[in-house]
């Protein structure tokens, strides 16, 4: 008999987390610190619950312009060593207490130099910040491993500094690229010496496309710039023609057009947030998120946090809303963590490792 499946099976289940900004996860009591600490006045509250409750309800807008207007709150305490070390250690002790395995945590070094610090600091204290998390996690019984992916805004133009920065520390634990911030307006192609840099540099990258913008911002990422992945690209369904209410329905009409069909066949990992997406309007809820179709229709799906603070979610918390929705089983959710693995930026071999020592006896066990 399998284990029943419920919030703390969840929680036990091995997870892997590809889209998760560090600027978007921090505990609110240490929002509140280092605003202490630095001389920070403009936090709508200094009571953790409250300013908890703050971030969601601020984040809950239907605009994805008005979700990232939070984050100027958690950059702008995160602007010294102590305080991105901090953020980082908090961050991968709570992913490792969440169950989760692997994961890659992203932020926009760019975002941290207002108060003096420069780049190679900035990554050198994020990146001390995961060691030390991860030993804390080992300490309490857990075993995670952190990569870090470096950001650059897309409405900014340091996109091939920060390329370079990615690659100065890719044998340091920064395992690949991304760009993210408003999309309508700021199409990937604005950063295209940034992603032919990369390529030549054999290195790694995902492109935040298809999430408030559609299937323009998802050709030009994959096709002009030449993503390995899709943060979010939940719109590519606007690229499936269905008929019929009903999910089998969808299915079983299901008329693939040319984007949607090349981003299945090339196994294009989605990097899928549900309930982030549902907050910025992407999705108009859990239970009609296309993640329903996408995994029916074996695209190769990932579910994500995007931003455990902004969201007031977690991976088990995210996998425990599918399973309400879509009655998702343990073999569900096996293969959505194997899904996120193989998709991971690191060395295939590695990706293996994991699978084969974490993953599958970890599922084996809930599922026997
Ligand atoms: O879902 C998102 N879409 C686009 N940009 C985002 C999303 N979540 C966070 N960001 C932005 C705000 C952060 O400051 C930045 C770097 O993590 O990335
Ligand atoms: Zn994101």
């Amino acid at each position: 008999m399998p284990v029943e499946l419920n919030r703390d099976t969840i929680l036990r289940a091995p997870k892997v987390l590809l889209h998760d900004h560090l600027d978007g996860g921090l505990r609110p009591q240490t929002i509140i610190d280092l605003a202490a600490e630095i001389g920070y006045d403009k936090l709508p509250s200094t009571d953790a619950a409250e300013l908890g409750r703050w971030f969601a309800e601020a984040a809950d807008s239907g605009s994805l312009e008005r979700y990232l207007e939070t984050f100027d709150h958690t950059v702008a305490v995160m602007q010294t060593v102590g305080g991105l070390r901090r953020v980082a250690s908090e961050c991968a002790q709570d992913l490792a207490a969440d169950g989760v395995v692997y994961a890659e945590v992203r932020w926009a070094p760019e975002q941290h130099v207002s108060e003096g610090l420069t780049l190679p600091q900035v990554v050198d204290a994020v990146l001390a910040g995961f060691a030390d998390g991860v030993a804390v996690a080992a300490e309490r019984g857990y075993t995670i491993r952190v990569g870090a992916l470096a950001t650059a805004m897309r409405h900014a133009a340091r996109s091939r500094e920060i390329a370079e920065l990615a690659v100065a520390y890719r044998d340091h634990g920064v395992v690949g690229f991304d760009i993210a911030g408003a999309e309508a307006g700021f199409p990937p192609t604005r950063h295209l010496d940034a992603f032919e840099y990369l390529r030549r540099e054999n290195y790694h990258f995902t492109i935040h496309a298809g999430e408030a913008f559609g299937l323009p911002s998802i050709w030009e990422a994959l096709q002009w710039c030449g993503a390995d992945r899709l943060g979010h690209g939940v719109r590519i369904v606007d690229d499936i023609a269905v008929t019929g209410s009903t999910l089998d329905e969808h299915v079983d009409s299901a008329r693939l057009g040319r984007l949607s069909q090349y981003v299945r066949d090339k196994r294009i990992p989605l990097e899928l947030c549900p309930s982030s997406n549902v907050q910025t309007g992407a999705a108009p809820s859990i239970a009609a998120h296309p993640i329903g179709l996408l995994r029916r229709l074996h695209f190769r799906v990932t579910v994500n946090t995007d931003n455990r603070l902004m969201s007031d979610t977690s991976m088990t918390k995210e996998m425990l809303l599918l399973t309400e929705a879509f009655g998702y089983s343990w073999s569900d959710l096996q293969w959505l963590t194997v899904n996120a693995m193989k998709s991971a930026f690191i060395a295939f071999d590695e990706r293996l490792a994991i699978i084969n020592a974490q993953i599958k006896p970890g599922y084996a066990d809930l599922l026997a």
